[in-house]
């Protein structure tokens, strides 16, 4: 039996694992998607070939339903959905902050949840999407969700306990590396380099070391070991980053961001 695949609140991270899922070899007539506007969902079909539902419809239609809507407008989404899913449609969130339980609570007992959270590279087929289950998700249902997901990029299981900390690690990831290049691109500036030069610098830089960090073996200690020569140039920088505590400083951003987690699963939506 073909199973269907609802997307509900296709926005940035919706459409980028829909078009995945498409690019994977996953039928358009097996993918339905809600979304606010109408405009938006007249744009997925036309993008696509996929269905525009509402979101009950969704509910009633689909075997999964992964939703994918701010964690702050997760709760009126359950309001409206609740009374339409059968308590055998799994249910794969994909919010930051909001535990399965929030899930459980509010839909018919005994609904498989799954909780995934990945992040943007999933536009390329390259996401990290962290997996767990809630309290009524079996294997098969994990299964199913690493299916989805792995149509982006990898995926791992994890206990729920640490999808704070993944999705601060991860799920906001991107943006560090994305800070990074800004930050490096506006040095080049300041060197006198022309910003265009200066990006596309960085951007091998980084592509390159990227590759390096998956496929060296290395531990990352050694491959800067290696770039740094005695009294060479690396070593100035270092000590400038040391000096101005970016260690220190990216172990704080990121134990922010696992913190915000844990507030928005409280339910602190400001
Ligand atoms: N942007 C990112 O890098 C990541 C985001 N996430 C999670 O993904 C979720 C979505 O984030 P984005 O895609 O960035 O946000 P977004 O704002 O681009 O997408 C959310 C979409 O949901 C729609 N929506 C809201 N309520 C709706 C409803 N009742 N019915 C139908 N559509 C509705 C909105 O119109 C919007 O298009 C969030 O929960 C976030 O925590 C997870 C990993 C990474
Ligand atoms: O900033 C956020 O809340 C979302 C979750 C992880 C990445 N972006």
């Amino acid at each position: 039996m073909t199973q269907k695949v609802a997307v509900l609140g296709t926005g940035k991270i919706g459409e980028a694992l829909l078009s995945g899922m498409i690019r994977a070899g996953w039928s358009p007539a097996d993918l339905l998607v809600t979304a606010r506007r109408p405009e938006r969902a007249e744009e997925l079909r036309t993008r696509y070939g996929v269905s525009p539902v509402t979101n009950p419809e969704a509910a009633k239609t689909a075997d999964t339903l992964i939703l994918t809507v701010k964690p702050q407008d997760m709760g009126t989404l359950l309001v409206e959905l609740a009374p339409h899913v059968p308590a055998d449609r799994l249910v794969i969130s994909g919010a930051a902050g909001i535990p399965t339980s929030f899930f459980e609570e509010r839909l018919a007992q005994g609904t498989p949840v799954v909780r995934v959270m990945t992040n943007t590279p999933a536009l390329v087929d390259e996401a990290m999407s962290v997996i767990s289950a809630g309290s009524h998700a079996t294997a098969e249902h994990l299964a199913h969700a690493e299916e989805i997901f792995g149509a982006v990029g990898k995926t791992l299981r994890v206990p729920e306990s640490q999808q704070d900390a993944c999705t601060a690690l991860s799920g906001s990831g991107p943006a560090y590396f994305f800070y990074l290049v800004e930050a490096m691109t506006d040095a080049g500036i300041l060197l006198g380099l022309p910003r265009e030069k200066a990006h596309d610098l960085i951007v091998q830089s980084a592509i390159g070391a990227a590759v390096m960090l998956r496929d060296s073996g290395e531990h990352p200690v050694k491959l800067r070991e290696n770039v740094t020569s005695p009294a060479g140039t690396t070593i100035n920088a270092i000590r400038e980053l040391e000096n101005h505590g970016v260690r220190a400083a990216l172990i704080a951003a990121i134990e922010a961001a696992r913190d915000r987690g844990r507030e928005l699963a409280s339910g602190n939506n400001t």
